[in-house]
């Protein structure tokens, strides 16, 4: 009776928990989705993912080697799908990569060679595994196991299928009228370099690619940054002619910078997800350095905070702002998310190291960690020898031309061991205190000149 009765508990709680999460349209209440398509399904959508699991999928073409930071939002969005017990798919466009995407671009994208686009394959598939890797391991724990996502890459099926079964079984349910009315298409040929045949065909391959995921693994839904609706409605067309079967297109806002620029690779602003183009420092302080007006949206669309909890973080901003608490939340869940917990003790001990002046901080960091962190620091290999002063430490790391300007500016107080002011040119240097745990010291001379002396 007690293993029913905590069986059933079980069950309840199971079902409760995905019953509240199945729902991916109530994340419109976290400013999740901006439009669906068809627009009045919304009822209906609502109906099908309280039924039964569902399949969604979301696209993103290796034009580089890493996802960024708009790429995110969708993969978070993709996240809450896994997390209300539905099936999420990660498409990576190897075919629709050689094509080119005219939505939102002012001219057309360099055609790119075959080597390139492989490699940057594998820096997205890999973006993609750590983001769902991290989610499921640091952010959902030790709840239920989820369904785990499938990533594939279109060229799977674009090498298998003849050009002429596409052009004359596919492209025949697409109806011109329609296709030319796409803002994607208007914009370019209003443009002075028009448009190529390769790039009005884009709307063909993101069609298929869905009738293809439909009929493989009956996926019925399709997200995307609000710039992809039109591609989205070119799959729905494509659907519902060929099956006759009803799907839907859901899509979430585009996140812009404070000048209102897309964040991406087109206006040159991307912040990256790989921790090798954008260190999990910087991508800390992106996070961090977000305006007070931003920043609640922000932990909205990209953690998985209660919104209760989000409201109660805003609430102690407005009483002490200068903590900037919000900040710090957001910052730490998405480094989190992106780089796992040990790129956010990496990023969390650099900014302490530069910000906070934190001793411990800097004597935690590797050598090459700081070396990152203080770019442009001169790196010096120094013997330990009992009885240096600071003032003969300072003149052998080159840190002053003359031993009368090191005086006047130790003196002054611009000189710093460690992130510690240290004013008297003659103290002995104190190896026992001076020189940290892993075997550096910190030399900073003014605001920003570093030296990073390393003890053989
Ligand atoms: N700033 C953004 N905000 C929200 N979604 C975005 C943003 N940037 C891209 N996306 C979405 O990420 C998905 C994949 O985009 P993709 O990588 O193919 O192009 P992109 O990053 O927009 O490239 P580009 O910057 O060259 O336009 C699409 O659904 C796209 O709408
Ligand atoms: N067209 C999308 C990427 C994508 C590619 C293929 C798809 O089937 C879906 C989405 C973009 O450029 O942002």
């Amino acid at each position: 009776m007690l293993g029913y009765t905590r069986n059933c508990r079980k069950a309840f709680h199971t079902l409760h928990r995905y019953y509240s999460n199945r729902n991916i349209l109530k994340l419109k209440e976290r400013g999740m989705f901006q439009d669906i398509f068809p627009e009045a399904a919304a009822n209906t959508v609502t109906d099908l993912m309280n039924s039964s699991p569902k399949t969604v999928y979301g696209g993103f073409d290796p034009t580089a080697d890493s996802l960024h930071v708009g790429n995110l939002l969708v993969l978070v969005n993709l996240l809450h799908w896994q997390r209300g017990g539905h099936k999420a798919i990660a498409l990576v466009g190897g075919a629709t990569a050689k094509i080119g995407d005219p939505s939102g671009k002012n001219t057309e994208r360099e055609e790119m060679a075959t080597n390139i686009i492989d490699c940057n394959i594998e820096g997205l598939y890999s973006n993609i595994k750590q983001i769902f890797e991290n989610h499921e391991k640091y952010i959902w724990k030790d709840k239920d196991k989820l369904k785990s996502v499938k990533i594939v890459n279109n060229d799977e099926w674009y090498s298998q299928i003849k050009a002429v079964d596409l052009i004359g079984g596919i492209g025949r349910h697409l109806r011109m009228g329609t296709l030319l009315s796409r803002t994607s298409v208007q914009s370019r040929l209003q443009s002075p370099t028009g448009m190529s045949y390769t790039e009005f065909s884009y709307q063909l391959f993101q069609a298929y690619d869905w009738l293809h995921l439909y009929r493989a693994h009956n996926c019925i839904f399709q997200v995307g940054g609000n710039d992809q609706m039109g591609n989205i409605m070119s799959g729905h067309e494509l659907i519902s002619r060929v099956c006759d079967k009803p799907v839907y297109g859901l899509t979430v806002p585009l996140i812009t910078s404070e000048m209102g620029n897309k964040f991406g690779k087109t206006a040159g602003n991307a912040v990256w997800l790989s921790p090798e183009k954008t260190s999990p420092f910087t991508f800390y302080q992106f996070w961090m350095r977000q305006p007070d007006s931003e920043v609640e949206k922000l932990l909205k669309l990209f953690t998985f905070d209660p919104m209760g909890a989000i409201s109660d973080l805003m609430r102690r901003h407005r009483e002490e702002p200068e903590l900037r608490i919000p900040q710090r939340r957001l910052a730490e869940q998405v480094t989190l998310l992106v780089h796992g917990e040990k790129g956010l003790k990496i990023a969390q001990r650099a900014s302490d190291a530069l910000y906070e002046g934190s001793v411990e901080a800097i004597g935690q960091m590797k050598s090459n960690e700081m070396i990152h962190l203080f770019s442009g620091a001169t790196v010096i290999e120094m013997l330990p020898e009992a009885g240096q002063t600071i003032l003969d430490i300072a003149m052998k790391a080159g840190c002053f031309a003359t031993k009368s300007d090191a005086i006047r500016i130790i003196t002054a107080g611009g000189f710093y061991i460690n992130q510690q002011r240290t004013n008297n040119p003659n103290e002995v240097f104190n190896f026992n205190i001076h020189r940290l745990s892993n075997n550096i010291s910190l030399i900073r001379v003014g605001k920003k000149n570093y030296y990073i002396i390393k003890w053989s």
